[in-house]
């Protein structure tokens, strides 16, 4: 399945990243990233489990600490207060009331978001578009604690478009979701980038890179391609050779280098 890009693409990109570094726990973790997410579309985030995908989500929706380099988001730079209502994020780890019901849990956020007593025609409209959109209708007086872990993280998801954001990021909204499921919320969101909003996914599944109009692939902190599915699958026959393809490439460079200042150190001595 390959997909036309979506949505009206401004010049200016949704997210723009330059020499972007973050060290966590004394230790780096995102090492000097460059890129651009284009608006309008979904942009895929595929790395092994560790490479540093959330980081990299925290640090653009503003909550990551020791973030160094540029990072421009819509325009202003990541973190700023006008950025708040413009963003949706959702965790990996759901996070929603279990003891309040599935449209409970998004009056709640919907009151958060858009206060007051003149937006409660509003709030109550956005509500019910946001549980139709992740189908959960038929649960919206269910109990979030007696749903499924898949229906748990499709609150997360509708909390995160109430409002209509214009960038959304996911962190590995699809993890643990059977396969129709899967489809049906990539489907939704193409949806919403046909619409002009932009998307960042991650996962560390990479059967889902063609589902995205654009790819980043991680390892280790760096970006190793920025390019589109079809671009990195036609050298190597799939995007998954492609990716290890350049995990090789990475890893000769590292030994090359490796050796050169091995032999150095062994002249200087
Ligand atoms: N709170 C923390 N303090 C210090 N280091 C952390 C912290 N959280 C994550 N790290 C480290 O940062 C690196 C990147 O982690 P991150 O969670 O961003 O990766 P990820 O690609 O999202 O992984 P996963 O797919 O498993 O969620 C890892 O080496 C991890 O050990």
């Amino acid at each position: 399945m390959n997909y036309s890009t979506g949505g009206a693409a401004a010049v200016q990109p949704a997210v723009h990243a330059a020499d972007l570094s973050v060290v966590r726990g004394g230790r780096p973790v995102l090492r000097g990233l460059g890129f651009d997410v284009p608006r309008g579309q979904v942009t895929g985030l595929l790395g092994p489990s560790g490479c540093g995908k959330t980081t990299l989500m925290r640090a653009i929706v503003g909550t990551q600490a020791k973030v160094t380099g540029t990072l421009q988001v819509l325009g202003h730079p990541a973190g700023a207060p006008e950025l708040r209502s413009r963003i949706g994020y959702v965790t990996q780890d759901p996070s929603v009331y279990d003891d309040l019901t599935v449209r409970q849990n998004l009056d709640y956020f919907a009151a958060i978001l858009d206060p007051g007593r003149a937006a409660a025609a509003r709030r109550r409209d956005d509500v019910a578009r946001v549980i139709a959109e992740v189908d959960l209708t038929s649960h919206a007086d269910a109990l979030a604690g007696a749903l499924s872990g898949g229906q748990r993280s499709r609150v997360s998801l509708a909390v995160a478009l109430l409002g209509s954001p214009e960038l959304l990021v996911l962190d590995e909204p699809t993890v643990g979701l059977d396969p129709v499921l899967r489809r049906d919320l990539w489907n939704l969101f193409h949806a919403i980038a046909d619409r002009g909003a932009t998307l960042l996914v991650s996962s560390h599944v990479m059967d889902e890179a063609e589902r995205c109009h654009r790819l980043l692939l991680m390892r280790e902190g760096a970006i190793l391609a920025d390019d589109t599915p079809d671009a990195l699958s036609e050298a190597s026959g799939s995007v998954e050779s492609a990716f290890l393809h350049l995990v090789d490439e990475a890893d000769a460079h590292a030994n090359a280098d490796d050796t050169t200042t091995a032999e150095r150190q062994e002249q200087a001595r």
